[in-house]
Parts: structure tokens; sequence; C-alpha cells
């Protein structure tokens, strides 16, 4: 499916526009359904734009809020996910949302995937927003190049929900939606920032295995259109 690239002067612009993009959405899935969902990513990208857009005005006690991916660690460890959506999207107006955390308290993370999958399928499918970022090497949501699930969690055919991954740059262990739960969003949006991503982007978008960079998954077989919001 084909991808559109929208640049933006300043990380500050793109937060805005891509906050009124999700906030119509959600508002659309709201008005046609009841209710919305929404998948986010980490890291260190969506800060500012979580921001941003927990003070929409949305219907948010309607709107269901999930991770694409997340470490096995709990909530209070900094290096969650969890804690950012917290500090920066669960906030204003969206305290009323709904958290879906992929995060179990089990003995062990393949435990905690099936828990998360089991909690994950109250969510209606697809998601009405996805929102994915990108690592330096090519990763995105878990998909990280080498990691000890990369194929099924690429695989088309693996079924929605959550599977673990270890890798080497990941750190922990870590819980990922497969390919298949995020590829067919009504809003499937690619959110990098920095000249750096923008050449990795590049690489991605020319030839080679999607397993060296498997943000090519996404960008070669995704069934729904891919938003890529890209500022300096
Ligand atoms: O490990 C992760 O990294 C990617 C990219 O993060 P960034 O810091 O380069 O923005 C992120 O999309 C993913 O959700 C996160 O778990």
């Amino acid at each position: 499916m084909a991808s559109t690239l929208h640049s933006f002067a300043s990380p500050a612009d793109l937060a805005g526009s891509l906050a009124d993009k999700v906030a119509d959405t959600l508002s659309a899935a709201i008005s046609a359904r009841g209710t919305a969902s929404i998948a986010v990513s980490g890291g260190s990208t969506p800060k500012a734009f979580f921001q941003v857009l927990s003070t929409r005005d949305i219907a948010w006690d309607k709107v269901t809020i999930t991770l694409v991916d997340e470490r096995f660690v709990p909530a209070d460890n900094a290096r969650s996910n969890h804690m950012l959506v917290d500090a920066n999207l669960l906030q204003n107006k969206a305290k009323s949302a709904r958290f879906v955390p992929l995060y179990q308290p089990a003995a062990s993370v393949e435990e905690a995937a099936r828990l998360a999958t089991e909690k994950s399928a109250e969510i209606g499918i697809p998601f009405d927003v996805v929102i994915l970022g990108m690592g330096g090497d090519g990763h995105t949501a878990s998909f990280f190049p080498g990691g000890s699930n990369l194929a099924t969690a690429l695989d088309a055919s693996t079924p929605r929900g959550i599977i673990t991954m270890e890798a080497e740059g990941a750190g922990e262990p870590r819980l990922t939606f497969t390919f298949s739960s995020l590829q067919d969003a009504a809003l499937l949006v690619l959110h990098i920032e920095g000249e750096g991503k923008k050449d990795v982007l590049a690489k991605a978008e020319g030839s080679g295995d999607e397993a060296d960079m498997p943000i090519r998954a996404i960008l070669r077989r995704a069934t729904s259109p891919v938003e890529i919001y890209w500022a300096p």
C-alpha cells in the first residue's frame, strides 16, 4: 500500500497537525460506532504529540488507548512505555480515556503476552488509529532486527495479539502487537523526527530484506495507507 510523507517545519507543528488528524479520526469513529481505539508507541519521539493530543476535545470516555509495544517491566519503571503515556497522554481532557496496558505481572514474559492478548481482545478491531515509531536500526513496535520472534511477528497469518520479543538492541524482553494487529488501522501513522530518521526511512524504502529493517513490512505490506509524519 502507498505511503504519503507529511513534512513539517518543526516538531511542534507536527504535533499539532497529527493531534488534529487523530482527534478527527477518533471523533468520527465515536460518531459511527460509539467507541474508538488508538494504539501508540513509546520511545522519545511521541511525548510532545501526546501532550497536545491530551488537550483535544474528544469524547475521551469512549476512547480506549493501548500501546503497540512495551518492555516487560511494571508501570512504575521509568523505561516503561506505560509511564510515558500516563505522564503525557492520560492527562488533561484525555484523563477519562480507558488504558489497556500490555505489561501484566506474570511469572514469565510469555504468560504476560498470553494475558495481554486476552485483555486486548476486548478492544474492537481493527484499531481506529495506530501510531508507529521507528528506531535508528529500522525497528518498529518491537519488531527488532535479529529478534527472537521476528518471523512470527511479521507473518501476516500470525493471529492478532501480543507476542514476546528478545533482541540485542531491545534491552528488556518485549511485548509487542503482531504485524497483523497493526497493519489495517483506519489511520496508520509512522511518526519520525530528525534528519537521521529520514535517512533510515530512505534506506528502508529501498530494496533489502524485511528482517534487516522490519519497518519495511509496514511500508511494503500494510493494507492501510501509511501516513508518514516527519519534522526535523
Ligand atoms: O523501543 C522503542 O523504540 C521505538 C522508537 O523510539 P524512539 O525513541 O527512537 O522514538 C518506539 O517506536 C517503540 O515503541 C519503543 O518501544
